[in-house]
């Protein structure tokens, strides 16, 4: 059933499509896939994610206001997005899709076509699929990411064995190699061409909305709480000094010193409780049931959904927990804040469980720690309503304009209308060029 839903987007050749099928073959592929995005892998060469990190600081600090002022509204999550697609494509594949720089491109206007076709397999559904419009819109779009994405895999196969290999597909293919016969060169085998093409697009579709969205969340949280903010620009100063520009300079050198931003974590982690995703799907099978007092319920033949978000507001399980205590996830163990055991899983558990966890934590402590020593955020729905001509009652969940809604993973309301504006340190404004 999975295996269906993500054909469009797949070719359903991907890990989890695999899964469906062998749960050994699916043990093969994770572990080839994961150690370009183990948090060893990924420090090893840190610089692709410094360096849209950098960006995306640029961009922002681009649309502050002058003279002291709050800039021009803009949608924060359009930026939060064009980082993680950035970043994602660059570390599975060196794949560059300068969606920061150059704006939306055709990759991922192609890849934007086809995630809303990875639909439930139901009648209507099934339907959509035998429509020329369907057939076509999978063909055109799906070629335009095979032609991008085939080059970058040749390239890899081609590079000396020698080079230094530190992305996703090339240390899968260093693991596809060194257990056959086989050297690392072209041409090989057309079907495992086509697994590369296809796991390298899962990873986008699975990495890539949910890091955007829970960035912008972030960002949301530690504004609505100005002691939090404090506390991690401390932290930051604390761990990194308070010359704001040599920062990139020491990550370069000493990339495992993001590991030191204990409360930056702490912070990322606790948006993660409060803004998990909604549903994750498993599939059933026939050797797997589920108890509830007694009662056995056979799965085969059914999706499985958790929902890890609800088990995150559940009050005895997370006490206090509508607010944004990052102190959670400092506490020592038998602290009454402290997480039982099992109980947080925004990555899910189990052998199915998140591999771009790393990478997403990484991600997000970095733009912290560039962004909020350099920016302060407000966020102007009242300034956004009017730039759309909206009147009427603002609409609200629980009492707030921030809220989740969209489908699948979902999107902030508005994409999170932000003003920034340069933040004073030390008494001393920091130089910011409109110019660059
Ligand atoms: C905040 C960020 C993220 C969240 C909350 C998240 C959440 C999840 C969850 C809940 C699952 C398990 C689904 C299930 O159990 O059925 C999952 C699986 C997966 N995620 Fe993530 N994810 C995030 C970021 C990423 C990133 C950055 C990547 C890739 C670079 C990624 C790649 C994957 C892959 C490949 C799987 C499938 C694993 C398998 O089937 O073995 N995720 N993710």
């Amino acid at each position: 059933m999975l295996k269906w839903g993500l054909i469009p987007v797949t070719d359903g050749k991907d890990l989890i499509s695999m899964s469906s099928k062998s749960l050994d073959t699916h043990k093969l592929w994770r572990s080839r896939l994961s150690p370009g995005l183990s948090l060893r892998g990924l420090l090893s060469d840190i610089t692709p994610i410094l360096e849209e990190v950098e960006i995306f600081t640029h961009n922002l600090k681009a649309l502050v206001g002058h003279n002291g002022q709050w800039g021009q509204i803009f949608p924060v999550y359009e930026k939060t997005m064009s980082l993680t697609y950035d970043v994602i494509a660059r570390v599975t594949l060196d794949l560059r899709l300068h969606e920061q720089t150059q704006g939306r491109g055709d990759f991922m206007r192609a890849f934007y076509k086809l995630t809303p076709l990875a639909k439930f397999n139901n009648l209507k559904n099934r339907l959509e699929r035998l429509t020329p419009k369907y057939r076509r819109t999978v063909a055109t779009n799906s070629k335009v990411l095979r032609d991008a994405i085939l080059p970058c895999i040749e390239k890899r196969l081609a590079s000396s064995p020698d080079a230094r290999k530190t992305t996703v597909i090339d240390l899968a293919l260093d693991d596809i190699f060194s257990s056959s016969q086989e050297s690392r060169k072209l041409p090989i085998d057309k079907e495992l061409l086509n697994i590369l093409v296809s796991q390298t697009k899962f990873i986008l579709f699975a990495g890539g909305d949910v890091v955007g969205l829970t960035l912008a969340w972030v960002l949301y949280e530690i504004v609505k709480y100005p002691s939090v903010m404090a506390e991690l620009r401390a932290e930051h100063d604390k761990v990194f000094g308070t010359d704001l520009t040599v920062v990139g300079e020491v990550l370069r050198k000493q990339p495992y010193k993001v590991n030191e931003l204990r409360y930056t974590s702490a912070v990322v982690k606790e948006a993660l409780r409060l803004h998990s995703p909604n549903q994750t799907l498993r599939q059933g099978s026939l050797d797997f049931n589920i108890v509830i007092d007694g009662t056995v319920f056979p799965t085969n033949g059914c999706l499985m959904q958790t929902s890890p978000g609800a088990i995150h507001r559940r009050e005895d399980i997370f006490p206090r927990p509508t607010e944004f205590l990052p102190e959670r996830f400092l506490v020592p163990e038998g602290h009454l804040l402290h997480p039982p055991k099992n109980a947080y899983r925004p990555f899910e558990m189990g052998n199915m469980r998140c591999i771009g966890d790393g990478l997403a934590l990484i991600e997000m402590r970095l733009a912290l720690l560039y962004v909020v020593r350099e920016l302060d955020f407000q966020f102007d729905w009242d300034g956004w309503d009017k730039l759309q001509g909206r009147t009427g009652r603002p609409e609200m969940v629980f009492g707030e304009r921030g809220y989740q809604c969209g489908s699948d993973v979902g999107r902030v309301k508005d994409g999170l209308p932000t003003r920034s504006l340069v933040q004073f340190m030390n008494n001393a404004m920091i130089e910011v060029n409109h110019s660059t």
